[in-house]
């Protein structure tokens, strides 16, 4: 679970409260314009990267750091003086494993990906896209619980792009988690299950999507979604287009019902495209109503504090989907 996470690089706020609970083994695509806080909280979620306030949780099984394997493929990936097999060998050992697994895994992956001609060479005098594969193949040596990549098909060609994108599909088949951050999203048709949006370090979008079997279907969104505005520690607004004020959240599993079926009804006013309900909860603490939504299967993806006296019509701050 990603909580309330907050970045400020010289007093520059880049990420702005991300609040995102991710189920085990999701395949998760981050989208958005340049500078939005993609890579920024790509490298908070590896550990690389201290988040300002807020944190990275873990489930249980995954807690400490030995107990999970996280494959990053960075955006960038240097000019070593070395070769992509002394390079990659080297990066297998540091993983403990075996020699005879780092080859295994190397002969696969370096015969899929085409790199046999150039294994011995020095990576110094390597283009963009020699070097990618190099990138790529460092981060999944080892099968990791999750693989995160950021921008993964920079300077591949269409042949390395076509087996990257079936790579990734048959990883996250055999149950590791992939988060992406890819410009070019057509070209990950079917790996993505979910779909979030980061506009100016805020989550502003996040749809679950139908992934077919063969993978190359279009995407397809399947979630609506709710936008909800905290007023204070002590009540959270629903964002309202409807003129009731509703409290709620007596019981959970009811409070999530009505909200899916005000969901609807808006949709059908709005062709889903703008967030939808307008209701007022009650709750002791915006926790207790963040606990509330997950326990009955809602999934929370942002929230941020506005200062009391915020009018309706700012952004909503707490987003949630069910
Ligand atoms: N090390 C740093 N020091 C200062 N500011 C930084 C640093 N890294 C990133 N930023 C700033 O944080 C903001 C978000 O950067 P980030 O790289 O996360 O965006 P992005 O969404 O990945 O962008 P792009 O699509 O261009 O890769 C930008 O304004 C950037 O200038």
């Amino acid at each position: 679970m990603i909580d309330q996470v907050h970045k400020y690089y010289d007093g520059s706020h880049v990420l702005k409260g991300i609040m995102l609970t991710v189920p085990r083994g999701q395949s998760i695509l981050f989208r958005g314009d340049n500078g939005s806080g993609k890579s920024t909280l790509l490298r908070t979620i590896c550990g690389l990267l201290r988040s300002t306030t807020g944190r990275v949780r873990w489930m249980d099984g995954l807690e400490k750091e030995d107990q999970r394997t996280i494959g990053y493929v960075p955006e960038r990936f240097p000019q070593l003086n070395m070769s992509p097999y002394e390079y990659l060998m080297a990066m297998g050992r540091i993983q403990r494993m075996s020699d005879r697994d780092i080859q295994s895994r190397l002969d696969e992956l370096m015969g899929l990906f085409r790199m046999e001609p150039y294994r011995n060479q020095r990576m110094n005098g390597f283009s963009k896209g020699m070097l990618q594969k190099v990138n790529l193949v460092q981060a999944m040596l080892r099968k990791p619980d999750l693989l995160v990549l950021d921008e993964p098909l920079s300077g591949l060609d269409v042949d390395a792009q076509r087996k990257l994108q079936q790579l990734l599909i048959e990883m996250h088949r055999e149950g590791t988690a992939l988060m992406m951050v890819c410009h070019e999203s057509d070209l990950l048709d079917g790996v993505a299950e979910r779909i979030i949006t980061l506009e100016m370090g805020l989550v502003v979008g996040d749809e679950l999507v139908k992934v077919s079997e063969s993978g190359a279907d279009r995407v397809e969104p399947v979630t609506r979604k709710i936008l909800l505005r905290t007023e204070s520690a002590c009540t959270l607004i629903v964002c309202c287009r409807m003129s009731e004020e509703l409290h709620l959240l007596l019981d959970a599993h009811e409070a999530v019902a009505m909200l899916e079926s005000y969901e609807e009804e808006e949709d059908k006013k709005t062709d889903g495209l703008t967030p939808c309900l307008s209701v007022k909860v009650q709750s002791p603490s915006s926790d207790d109503v963040l606990r509330l939504i997950l326990g009955a299967g809602g999934s929370v993806v942002s929230v941020q504090q506005i200062s009391a006296g915020s009018t309706e019509n700012e952004e909503g701050i707490l987003c949630a989907s069910h």
